[in-house]
């Protein structure tokens, strides 16, 4: 992989800078979703959810062995245009941080969508820093997507398959598309709920079963097939109408959505990495 470009010592500086503050929030989005509680099926601070390899320490070590992999991106994208160069390395630098995820897990797959998702936008924020709105953010994480990248192995992938199987689109699509699971559902849901007066967390967890109610989770399709991504979709929409977790009768759903869950062995993790995701976008547009 060639260095990052050359650049003056005020530019050099500003790149590290900007490296390091976008490292520690993506990092911070990480360890947030994972806590945030209660989540159906998946890892929080209750518990494992419907994960047997999975513990929320496991998940958090997970997130910083991936500080150094977000601050390399960024630096290696500074103020640089969206080019097969780039998409090259930025792909080599997402496999290095796959291969440490799995180094710091013992080899079990904690965080390769939110890697992808948090990776490319990382990526798009250093290269236009001075554009800092979601949607200009994820225009550019798009368009640095949809580049092929020949390095990138070709290898069997639950993900795959499940779009090959279902016909849907998954975690590339979604980045290809600029990430419409995020900035149509997920943020307008998270403003929306903390105007409305629900706490931080409620207004995260609300912005999550907006994600649940639309998306084609390739986790929840290779654990439980379409009657489990149907019931995630229905259950997650219940919750929303009967008020959000806010409410009364929206925990009520919450609980029912997680039993159902539970018992379709089913976990949302795509939805948990585009949380993540939004998150850290709705920190680095606020900031
Ligand atoms: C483009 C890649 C993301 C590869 O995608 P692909 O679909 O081929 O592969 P997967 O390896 O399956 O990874 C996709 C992960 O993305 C998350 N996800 C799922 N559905 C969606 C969706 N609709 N939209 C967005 N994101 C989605 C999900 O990640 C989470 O789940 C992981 C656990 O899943 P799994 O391994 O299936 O585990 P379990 O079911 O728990 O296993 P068992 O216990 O049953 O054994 C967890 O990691 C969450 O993060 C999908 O897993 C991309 O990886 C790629 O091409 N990378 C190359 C490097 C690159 O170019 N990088 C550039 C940016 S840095
Ligand atoms: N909280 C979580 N539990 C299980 N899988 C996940 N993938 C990303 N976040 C997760």
């Amino acid at each position: 992989m060639t260095m990052p470009q050359i650049l003056s010592v005020r530019g050099r500086i500003a790149a590290e800078q900007l490296a390091t503050k976008l490292a520690q929030q993506a990092t911070q989005a990480l360890i947030d979703e994972a806590r945030l509680s209660p989540k159906p099926g998946l890892v929080d601070s209750r518990g494992s959810g419907a994960h047997q390899d999975l513990t929320l320490a496991l998940m958090e070590r997970s997130a910083h062995s991936l500080t150094s992999t977000f601050y390399a991106l960024a630096l290696h994208s500074f103020q640089r245009p969206a080019d097969i160069a780039l998409r090259q390395e930025v792909g080599c630098l997402g496999r290095e941080g796959e291969a440490r995820m799995m180094q710091a897990t013992g080899g079990v797959n904690t965080h390769r969508g939110a890697i992808w998702a948090m990776g490319l936008l990382v990526s798009a924020i250093a290269m236009q820093p001075e554009k800092d709105t979601p949607q200009a953010i994820a225009r550019c994480a798009a368009k640095l997507a949809s580049l092929p990248d020949a390095f990138c192995p070709k290898r069997f992938s639950k993900g795959s398959h499940a779009v090959q199987r279902y016909q849907v689109s998954g975690a590339r699509e979604e980045a290809q598309r600029g990430f419409p699971h995020i900035l149509d559902l997920a943020l307008p849901q998270l403003r929306d709920s903390r105007v409305k007066g629900a706490t931080e967390s409620q207004s995260q967890l609300n912005a999550l079963l907006a994600v649940m109610t639309r998306l084609a989770d390739t986790c929840v399709l290779s654990r439980g097939g379409m009657p489990a991504l149907q019931a995630m979709h229905a259950g997650s929409r219940a919750v929303l109408s009967a008020g959000g977790t806010q409410t009364a009768a929206g925990r009520v759903q919450l609980q029912a959505l997680e039993k159902r869950m539970l018992s379709d062995n089913a976990s949302p993790g795509g939805a948990a990495d585009l949380l993540a995701a939004t998150l850290f976008l709705d920190r680095v547009s606020l900031a």
